[in-house]
């Protein structure tokens, strides 16, 4: 196993298995993704992807570069259609929407709901540098509508809490804040429109180790706390070790492994698993430069 694997901070066992089935919602599946495909221009680049992320639980996504992370990110979303297949969220019932039958209004609509989060890679380039941490945390509920400005104030500020951050902060620019406070500002942002599912990309490789840690801390604790569902896409498998509950393994738009973190890691079955976790000292988890990546980002910021 790779360095970064080792030496990864991992919760125990015991605390993995506390919030899935602890409680009468956890273990819900919040993301059902079934057979999906996704063409982009002439080439499908998802062929068939099965996932699901459950109330409470932590999947890492990992796969190389171009194998379709950000583009299953997206479908999720709902940026990209699918070709086949379903992709729905939220909790068995009224909340429970299939993303991939939306179209037009209706899509902007369910991505008003907020119902899907994406936090970034590097906070720096997501954030408006000319915005207040306020004005930026509060742009979801702004954007969901029929919120005054007291209850808007409240939100941010609760979100702030959340993450830990205090709320006086709300009037600096993301400028004067340090990496780790940034990124705890995007997952605030995320977190402030409530959602139910939460897509992390590489929300770690732009910081530094102690920062680092403190917000895979976060994540952890919050997903537990809030029942998020959260998909973690990454690199860097020391963050998926830490915190992800199942691993799915990407390869070339398919699915070619997937199940419990430790059994992924330590007794990789596929091919591709186990050259993924031989060369993981190698893997340069700041790929910042994707094209996909650039892509999702002008999306995302450019609300619906
Ligand atoms: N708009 C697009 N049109 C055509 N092909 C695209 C488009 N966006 C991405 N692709 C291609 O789809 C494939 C998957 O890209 P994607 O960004 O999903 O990979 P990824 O696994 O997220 O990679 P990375 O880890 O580098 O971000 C790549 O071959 C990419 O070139």
């Amino acid at each position: 196993m790779s360095e970064s694997v080792a030496t990864a901070p991992r919760p125990t066992a015991a605390e993995h298995d506390g919030p899935v089935g602890a409680t009468s919602t956890a273990g819900a599946e919040l993301l059902t993704a079934g057979g999906v495909r996704v063409r982009l221009g002439r080439r499908e680049i998802l062929h068939g992807v099965d996932l699901s992320v459950r109330a409470g639980e932590v999947v890492g996504l990992i796969g190389e570069t171009g194998s379709g992370k950000t583009t299953f990110a997206r479908a999720v979303l709902g940026l990209v259609p699918t070709s086949a297949g379903t992709i729905t969220v939220g909790r068995e019932g009224s909340n429970r929407t299939v993303v991939s039958a939306l179209r037009g209004s209706r899509l902007r609509a369910f991505r008003r709901t907020g119902a899907v989060q994406y936090v970034f890679q590097d906070p720096l380039r997501s954030l408006d540098p000319d915005l207040t941490v306020g004005r930026s945390v509060g742009q979801g509920l702004v954007l969901r509508g029929g919120l005054d400005a007291a209850r808007i104030e409240t939100g941010v500020t609760e979100a702030l809490h959340a993450v830990g951050l205090d709320p006086d902060l709300a009037t600096r620019t993301p400028g004067q804040l340090s990496g780790g406070q940034r990124q705890r500002v995007a997952v605030a942002r995320a977190l402030a429109v409530s959602p139910q599912v939460l897509i992390c990309d590489e929300p770690v490789s732009a910081l530094d180790a102690a920062h680092r840690n403190h917000v895979l801390q976060l994540l952890d604790g919050l997903r537990r706390e809030r029942e998020l569902g959260l998909l973690l896409i990454s690199h860097d498998l020391g963050s998926v070790a830490a915190v992800s509950d199942r691993v799915a393994v990407l390869y070339r738009g398919s699915i070619v492994e997937e199940g419990p973190t430790a059994q992924v890691l330590s007794r990789p079955e596929h091919p591709y698993t186990r050259m993924l976790l031989a060369s993981a000292a190698s893997l340069h988890a700041g790929d910042s430069g994707a094209a996909g990546r650039r892509v999702l980002r002008r999306e995302v910021l450019a609300g619906t």
